[in-house]
């Protein structure tokens, strides 16, 4: 699965653009702040419906402007796909495929895959429990319709037990049957979806140690403990002993909406004891595992988005990683960076084909074609 071609139309910093990609390497170069990250931002919406960067859809619209448009063309299995994204300020977000709109964003979610390796990343490991969650959710959903449809069941009940929550404390009485309703739907979906969560770190984290170690780092063993509560306790009574807890919370205390990942480096936590180095291959490992999973269930190739990453890592770490990309056949790669003769150098060195783009203040051309070998 490739794609083929973007139309740009007042997405971000692009009032309106055009790029052809290559089947395989493509580079973007351009000083900070041109419009790199927002190409492969804008290919991220069109895979995941969604900004892997800011999350709110009229915030993506060009300052000024009152709408954004992303048309492109794709290879899949042979087959000529159109996708389409439209947001409007105020409006409902359009996507369609082949011309014909979804009606349910959902069916689109692991038909497009992409992954980014980004510097932004790093929130996986700096912020909250919430972004990991998100991540883990984001992969299983891809290859997992159900998994999705019962998240967002989940979190629908949450809401609704909730605002009952919230309601009973504001008006001062209980009434403990009311919520009987709502917690028989959270045990079950939550019972589902831990179930899956454990399912998929299992097969995960072998593919992510092989990605460590391939990378470089001898000695070190990594790993990612799996959290929750409903591992520690049975999720019926922890809500039940939990009750009065939330009653004065106004919120539910317990549930797989607690979960966390640790992620951890020679069995201590990598955000308190690893280095900036150790940290960043972590992350990459992650990524590339995610691919690899990704690959093996969706039966197909991502698209493998590399954002400003040769920047940020140190010559060893980029010669390893770039030989796995010309090794372990990624498919379609985009990488962005400011440096052209870098990238010139690196996949020179590595043989590997690729075509140049110029990226500045919003407009992109085409620098360099290599034929492939
Ligand atoms: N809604 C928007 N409207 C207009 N411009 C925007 C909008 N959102 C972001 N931008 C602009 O897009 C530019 C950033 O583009 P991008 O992140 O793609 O740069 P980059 O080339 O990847 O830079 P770097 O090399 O620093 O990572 C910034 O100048 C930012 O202000």
């Amino acid at each position: 699965m490739e794609i083929r071609k973007l139309h740009i139309v007042q997405f971000k910093n692009y009032q309106e653009a055009e790029i052809s990609f290559f089947e395989g390497v493509n580079c973007f170069i351009g000083p900070n702040g041109s419009g790199k990250t927002n190409i492969l931002d804008a290919i991220h919406y069109l895979s995941m419906c969604r900004s892997y960067l800011n999350p709110i859809d009229s915030q993506n619209i060009r300052f000024e402007q009152s709408f954004f448009m992303l048309q492109s063309v794709w290879n899949k299995d042979g087959q000529e796909v159109d996708l389409y994204c439209g947001v409007k300020k105020g409006q409902k977000k359009i996507f369609k495929k082949n011309k014909a709109e979804y009606d349910k964003l959902a069916e689109h979610i692991g038909s497009f895959p992409a992954v980014m390796i980004s510097p932004y990343d790093r929130n996986l490991i700096s912020e909250g429990s919430e972004v990991r969650r998100k991540w883990m959710d984001g992969i299983i959903s891809q290859f997992d319709r159900r998994y999705l449809e019962n998240l967002m069941r989940y979190n629908r009940i949450l809401d609704q037990r909730n605002a009952l929550l919230k309601n009973q404390l504001k008006n001062g009485f209980f009434d403990r049957e009311s919520f009987e309703v709502w917690d028989e739907q959270l045990l079950e979906t939550g019972h589902s979806i831990s179930t899956k969560r454990q399912e998929f770190l299992k097969e995960f984290i072998p593919i992510f140690q092989l990605f460590y170690d391939e990378l470089g780092a001898s000695g070190e063993s990594v790993n990612l403990i799996y959290k929750s509560q409903l591992i520690e306790g049975d999720f019926r009574s922890l809500l039940v002993v939990n009750m009065d807890r939330d009653k004065h919370l106004g919120y539910t205390s317990v549930g797989i909406h607690k979960d966390d990942l640790i992620f951890e480096l020679n069995a201590y936590p990598i955000k308190k004891f690893g280095s900036q180095g150790q940290q960043k291959s972590y992350l990459i490992a992650l990524r590339l595992a995610q691919y690899e999973w990704l690959k093996k269930h969706l039966n197909q190739n991502p698209l493998l988005l590399l954002d400003d990453i040769f920047d940020k890592l140190d010559n060893n770490r980029v010669e390893k990683l770039m030989q796995m990309v010309s090794n372990h056949s990624f498919g379609q790669v985009l990488v962005t960076d400011t440096d052209e003769e870098r990238v010139k150098r690196i996949f020179d060195s590595i043989q590997e084909p690729f075509r140049m783009f110029k990226v500045e203040s919003g407009k992109i051309e085409q620098i360099e074609l290599q034929e492939a070998r």
